[in-house]
């Protein structure tokens, strides 16, 4: 797959401190992007550098091809920005937040009845149309900044923490659309987030910590490198649990009423279990969450208050 974001040494300095300290990374055309990283990683810094806000240290941040530095009216008409504060005036409707935004991007006056019918299709706003922003759920809203973002037809969402604040339905509604964007239309997403189940949803993730890219992979590969799977075991035999663990080399953890068992090859465990089955009572066995990634990588929550 062709990259339509390439960052190449990107370095970020405010003064003589380091935020950004020489990252490269691609983003593949048609992907959904997660960039994650605990606080002050330099998340912000970034994204607010590929979207032409800010200027870079050194390095080269390229999207589509065009220079976020030296072609910047160029990298504008290629991206939509969703950031995590409203910027809709909610003194007007929705129609009216979206056609004022054609006015900015210089929309010619002929098209814009047929993009607003477009945008608010994909976000399931069409009817709503002639509401007034300020009448609206926070979901709501999000969706009309999706939709904002997109009605100059970019090739690349940028989405600032897009579900924050919002209730467990609300987010998903939203990623249903994020997900129709990228399969229907072949944009690129590229996104930041707290919730970690959202970011095992996308194609690719990279960690930021410290200024640094620690990891960028799937989330599967992730998974798999960083995660073990494990067993939750209860038995009315405790010595002889111990003693069979230990004749089969299977690390384990004795914990209050149940033992935690390394479970990475869960055929060879049930096997060795099966031999005492008699005196089982319980077996669970876990798979690895997305949230231990984090852990293992960053030696961070994902927030701090998390
Ligand atoms: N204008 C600035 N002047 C000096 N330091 C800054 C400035 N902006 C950010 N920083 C520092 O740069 C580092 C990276 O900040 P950045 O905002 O990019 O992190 P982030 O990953 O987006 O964090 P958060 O999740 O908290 O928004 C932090 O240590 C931050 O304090």
């Amino acid at each position: 797959m062709k990259p339509i974001i390439e960052v190449r040494n990107f370095t970020k300095k405010y003064g003589n401190f380091i935020a950004v300290d020489d990252i490269s990374f691609t983003v593949d055309e048609g992907s959904v992007f997660a960039f994650l990283g605990p606080n002050g990683a330099g998340k912000s810094t970034t994204i607010n550098t590929l979207c032409t806000i800010f200027e870079k240290t050194s390095g080269t941040l390229l999207i589509d091809g065009k220079d976020v530095t030296t072609q910047k009216n160029d990298v504008r008409a290629s991206i939509g920005v969703v950031f995590q504060d409203s910027t809709l005036d909610a003194k007007m409707t929705i129609e009216e937040n979206l056609k004022m935004h054609c006015v900015f991007y210089n929309i010619p006056k002929k098209e814009v009845e047929e993009r607003i019918q477009f945008v608010l299709t994909l976000v399931d706003l069409l009817k709503e149309r002639k509401k007034l922003v300020g009448a609206l759920s926070g979901g709501m809203k999000r969706r009309v900044e999706i939709a904002r973002g997109l009605i100059h037809y970019p090739k690349v969402l940028f989405l600032d923490e897009p579900t924050t604040g919002l209730d467990p339905q609300t987010r998903a509604h939203i990623w249903e659309y994020i997900l129709r964007l990228q399969k229907e239309r072949n944009i690129t997403i590229f996104l930041t987030t707290h919730y970690m189940e959202e970011a095992e949803i996308c194609n690719k993730i990279a960690v930021i910590d410290g200024g640094k890219i620690v990891a960028h992979d799937t989330p599967y590969a992730l998974k798999k490198k960083f995660t073990k799977d494990k067993a939750y075991i209860s038995t009315s035999n405790e010595y002889e649990l111990e003693q069979l663990l230990e004749k089969y080399q299977l690390e384990y953890v004795k914990k209050k009423g149940y033992y935690k068992v390394d479970a990475e090859n869960t055929n060879h465990l049930l096997q060795v279990l099966s031999l005492q089955k008699e005196a089982i009572t319980d077996i669970e066995i876990k798979k690895g969450t997305f949230n231990d990634v984090f852990i293992e990588i960053t030696g961070k929550t994902i927030r701090e208050d998390a």
